[in-house]
């Protein structure tokens, strides 16, 4: 296993001398992938840090500003950048919360080829990197009035630590004893489009006349409480998220007969008879498609409501044999306030710079990026830290153990 030091920074007026003008008043590094080198700069005003990229385009001889997607770092003090796979820099962000210090800067990542092609534009796209991994989302969708709420309550109330809901947008008014946060973000058309625009959206639809999307991030807060999370949305939503790289299962719930379905729908009594009209003919479209797309993995019809939810808990291992103790909640990495980066294979070493400490692996660890999934526009997940054991003499990777 050979050693390749990959953390470097250097002057860059030095290095450029082709009348770029470099405006980071703080802290910047630069990593060469293929033709082109990504300057990230920190500008610092007062205590707040912003993270800048600039890409050198070496074939054309031209600076380029791209075109930045997802959420960026903030508020740091320098930061380690090292190269992963020929597609997304990562960054380690010092003096941040444990939380909030390691980020992933895509440049030619899947998602970033799209959104190119997409924009016309250079792009790169920014994701946080978690630890540990998220379970698949459970996807459950089905004509208005089938049960789907009714089932994912009694989901949720049975197995509070284990599934979390994703709170999903919506243009409609809430109903008496809606919260705004709980059960809907309810919001305005105008704000609701721009964020779809913005890219801050894994899926939306016009439904029976109001537009109803799931964020990015209701999906990923989920996640981060280390919760499996439950969507409730309509098929045109299922049939979107089952073509994005969300891995989830399907589940579609449907009604045992129009009558009954209408009658659920009275005896409600949320919606006016127009609005329940307007339901109803929705249905018909939504059984069909619902049960001929292949969207879905499972099919469950909603006659009994027990039978119904024994039969959903079954289709999720949770009949009685697996244990429902929840996952731990994704923990954070307790970084050296100042360190250097250096990668060894799919290892990062990430050391304590501050001199004088004494042992030099005392508050030294790996970071493992050989198992990473997702990324933009959601998270980095699957990040597995170790410590490195106390050995003065140790620089290798051999003494290392993984933390919980
Ligand atoms: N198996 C069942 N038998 C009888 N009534 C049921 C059954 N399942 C749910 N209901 C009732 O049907 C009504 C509609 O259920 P629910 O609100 O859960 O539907 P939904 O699919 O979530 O609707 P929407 O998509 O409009 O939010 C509720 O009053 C609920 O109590
Ligand atoms: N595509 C999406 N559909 C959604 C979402 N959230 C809810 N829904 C679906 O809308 C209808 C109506 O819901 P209601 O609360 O007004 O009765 C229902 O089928 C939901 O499943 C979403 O984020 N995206």
């Amino acid at each position: 296993m050979g050693e390749a030091p990959v953390f470097y920074v250097e002057n860059l007026k030095d290095r450029f001398s082709n009348g770029f003008n470099l405006r980071f008043k703080g802290f910047e590094t630069s990593v060469d992938v293929g033709d082109k080198t990504f300057v990230i700069g920190s500008n610092n005003n007062d205590s707040i840090s912003s993270i800048e990229v600039q890409i050198y385009d070496k074939s054309r001889g031209k600076w380029v500003i791209p075109t930045v997607l997802g959420t960026e770092p903030k508020r740091y003090e320098g930061h380690s950048a090292i190269l992963l796979n020929e597609d997304r820099i990562m960054v380690i962000t010092w003096g941040s919360t444990p939380d909030d210090c390691i980020w992933f800067l895509e440049v030619d990542t899947e998602y970033v080829k799209q959104q190119k092609k997409a924009l016309g534009t250079e792009v790169i796209a920014w994701s946080k990197g978690v630890r540990g991994d998220a379970e698949k989302p459970v996807v459950i969708s089905g004509p208005s009035g089938v049960g789907k709420g009714t089932l994912i309550n009694m989901l949720m109330k049975e197995f509070p630590t284990m599934f979390g809901f994703s709170v999903s947008h919506t243009t409609r008014t809430p109903r008496i004893m809606e919260k705004n946060g709980v059960h809907y973000h309810f919001t305005e058309r105008s704000i609701m489009e721009k964020d779809i625009k913005d890219g801050k959206f894994l899926e939306f639809a016009s439904v029976h006349g109001n537009l109803y999307g799931t964020s990015i991030e209701a999906v990923e807060a989920v996640a981060d409480l280390g919760k499996r999370c439950i969507l409730d949305i309509d098929v045109q939503g299922a049939k979107s998220v089952r073509a994005s790289s969300l891995d989830a299962i399907f589940i579609f719930i449907s009604p045992p007969s129009m009558a009954k379905l209408e009658e659920r729908l009275h005896l409600r009594g949320t919606e006016t008879e127009e609005q329940i009209q307007k339901r109803l003919r929705n249905a018909n479209a939504e059984i069909e498609q619902g049960k001929s797309l292949g969207i879905f993995d499972h099919i469950l019809c909603n006659d009994h409501l027990e039978k119904c939810y024994d039969n959903l808990k079954k289709l999720l291992g949770l009949d009685g044999t697996t244990p429902t103790n929840p996952k731990p909640s994704s923990k954070g990495i307790n970084l050296p306030s100042k360190h250097a980066a250096s990668k060894i294979n799919n290892k990062i070493l990430v050391k304590s710079e501050t001199l004088g400490s004494g042992n030099p692996s005392k508050n030294s660890i790996v970071l493992d990026v050989s198992l990473l999934k997702g990324g933009a526009p959601g998270r980095t997940r699957g990040l597995n830290v170790f410590a490195v054991d106390p050995n003065p003499f140790s620089d290798c990777l051999n003494g290392i153990h993984k933390l919980s």
